[in-house]
């Protein structure tokens, strides 16, 4: 039988916090062995009071030159290559634990660097887009990614068709549209286009408009998550995609349904992210099964 003091040293912190509204759970799994697991994610994810997109969990360094290695997860209980805005709410959670400004963190992707500006806001370097179609990945070959042959709706007149892709660490899917983003239906196209099969480990699907030659509107079904207020890497993967077909320019605004985020595709190929996060309250959790409760001065 469980007691409550081995109920108690199975808790680790976490902070609920928010990227634009993209919403995370960041847990500290510092000095800790194992893993939040998928149960606790799906048990967390179904709770409205930690309802969650991504849960970034903090764990030691492996790697030398890294300050800690990230672990996603999405809601489905999935695990995700990369998470733009959580990246943020990771950096800012640390940053007001330690006073430090600068972190270079082993994701799942690859080593990322991130730093809280002096204005509050962070700036997150995502690495390098990828462009070849076995590194989306597609399940055919396609040679140009900037446009693939997909389509959704009536054969002869397709709602949505023609997207880009782009490889940010994980797979993504730009449909171009004139309309107004909101007028589709991406709740019913969604969950199709995510589980099509030329994306064997599935995808993250954008609607976006070209507004300015700087500015993009867009709005993301996530992989493993569904619709979310704000996809970070979704951001990058448009803004990517927008100058590499030569709709803007390489700096852009892009417009998520939680607000702006600055996209800076550089000479380097690196793409910068900058964004702000937002802390909302805080708690402990059980890694294994999800069970959890505020933090006193939140209860
Ligand atoms: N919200 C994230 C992306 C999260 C991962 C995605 N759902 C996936 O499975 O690839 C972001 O801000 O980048």
């Amino acid at each position: 039988m469980t007691t409550q003091a081995q109920t108690m040293t199975a808790q680790v912190p976490f902070a609920k916090m928010n990227g634009l509204g993209n919403e995370i759970l960041v847990v500290d799994m510092r000095g800790r062995a194992g893993r939040v697991e998928s149960e606790a994610a799906i048990a967390l994810a179904a709770d409205p009071a930690t309802a969650f997109d991504q849960i970034m969990a903090i764990h030691d360094p492996v790697l030398e030159g890294t300050d800690y290695r990230i672990d996603i997860i999405n809601s489905d209980g999935s695990r995700a290559q990369a998470c733009g805005n959580g990246t943020r709410c990771v950096v800012q959670a640390l940053a007001a634990e330690t006073g430090r400004k600068s972190y270079t963190f082993q994701a799942p992707t690859g080593i990322i660097s991130a730093e809280e500006l002096s204005d509050g806001l962070i700036a997150v370097d995502m690495g390098e887009p990828a462009f070849e179609w076995n590194r989306i990945p597609l399940s055919e070959a396609f040679h140009d990614t900037r446009q693939i042959e997909l389509q959704i709706g009536p054969i002869d007149a397709p709602v949505l068709h023609s997207p880009s892709v782009v490889s940010m660490g994980n797979p993504h899917a730009i449909f171009w549209v004139s309309e107004d983003v909101w007028s589709f239906d991406l709740e019913r196209f969604g969950p199709l286009l995510e589980n099509h099969p030329i994306f064997p480990e599935r995808a993250n699907i954008s609607i976006a408009r070209v507004e300015a030659a700087d500015e993009i509107r867009i709005r993301t079904w996530e992989r493993g998550a569904g619709l979310t207020r704000a996809c970070g890497s979704a951001a990058c993967a448009t803004g990517v995609a927008a100058a590499r077909t030569g709709r803007t320019g390489r700096r852009t605004i892009v417009h998520v349904p939680g607000g702006p985020l600055i996209i800076d595709w550089r000479d380097t190929n690196h793409v910068i992210m900058t964004g702000p996060a937002e802390w909302e309250f805080s708690g402990s959790l059980d890694p294994a099964g999800g069970q959890w409760q505020p933090a006193e001065q939140d209860a």
